[in-house]
């Protein structure tokens, strides 16, 4: 089975620097896999991703050697079982609140015993059955992340951190900013502090987290102080600032007569 670097770099505690996709487009992410992010995150909850469409995504991040993250649109067994199948080998779970919450991803991740995923043996995760050591492997080489982004969410951090089969945490700080009463601003002193202390009681949690930060300033201050894996922009916001600067060159070459 096919190696998660991702993973190993998490155990390893190696930070990590990744982007995150929302244009649902083999193209982006063909441009976007082609650089020196350490990771790419293939979104479905807040992108027009379906099933098929991600595995399209998958094959074409599978070129190069960038290992792709999945964010399933909800904490679903069937949902989790077929991005696993199409061969997704990290997850992202959004909402998250509680230690629950979390035990029912995990169980969605694991075969039984251990869990409740349905069985095939031939999927794309396994090579179409030509991974022999598939079912031997896949509790290593799988990743589950589960996302906090509300006030219970924040209440039960070290609950869910302590739960078998989470291998990391991750701040929705948009969604955290709504649930503490500053929807559309992130970068509210409450906001951050609550962010900060996070990072700080998962860690003390023995668990790595993470982020999404596009903002340049917030997104250095995350990677300074620890954060483990920090998404530091994402394709809508390179796209929009891109589109929006060359009209601003324009008009500033033009007032100067370049
Ligand atoms: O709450 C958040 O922030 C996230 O979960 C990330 C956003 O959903 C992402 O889509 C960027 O807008």
């Amino acid at each position: 089975m096919k190696t998660n670097s991702f993973k190993a770099r998490l155990k390893a505690r190696q930070q990590q620097i990744g982007i995150w996709s929302m244009l649902a487009s083999c193209n982006v992410l063909e441009v976007l896999t082609q650089s020196s992010y350490d990771w790419v995150l293939i979104d479905s909850e807040h992108a027009p991703n379906d099933v098929p469409m991600v595995l399209e995504q998958l094959r074409t991040v599978a070129q190069g050697d960038m290992p792709a993250l999945v964010r399933p649109v909800v904490n679903d067994t069937i949902i989790i079982k077929r991005m696993l199948d199409i061969g997704a080998q990290t997850l992202i779970i959004p909402m998250v609140d509680t230690a629950d919450d979390a035990r029912r991803a995990v169980a969605a991740m694991r075969y039984p015993p251990l869990g409740i995923r349905g069985v095939s043996a031939g999927t794309r995760a396994n090579r179409y059955g030509r991974d022999a050591d598939y079912f031997a492997q896949v509790d290593n080489e799988t990743c589950l992340v589960v996302q906090i982004e509300s006030a219970a969410g924040l209440g039960n951090i070290e609950e869910i951190a302590a739960v078998d089969g989470v291998d990391a945490l991750f701040v929705g700080p948009s969604d955290l900013a709504a649930a503490l009463g500053h929807l559309g601003d992130n970068k509210h002193p409450d906001v951050q502090k609550q962010i900060h202390a996070a990072r700080e009681r998962c860690h003390a949690a023995g668990k790595p987290i993470g982020i999404l930060m596009p903002d340049a300033e917030l997104a250095a201050e995350y990677t300074r102080s620890g954060f483990d894996f920090v998404a530091i922009t994402t394709d809508i916001t390179l796209l929009r600032s891109g589109a929006e600067a060359a009209l601003r060159n324009l008009a500033e070459s033009t007032r100067q007569g370049v």
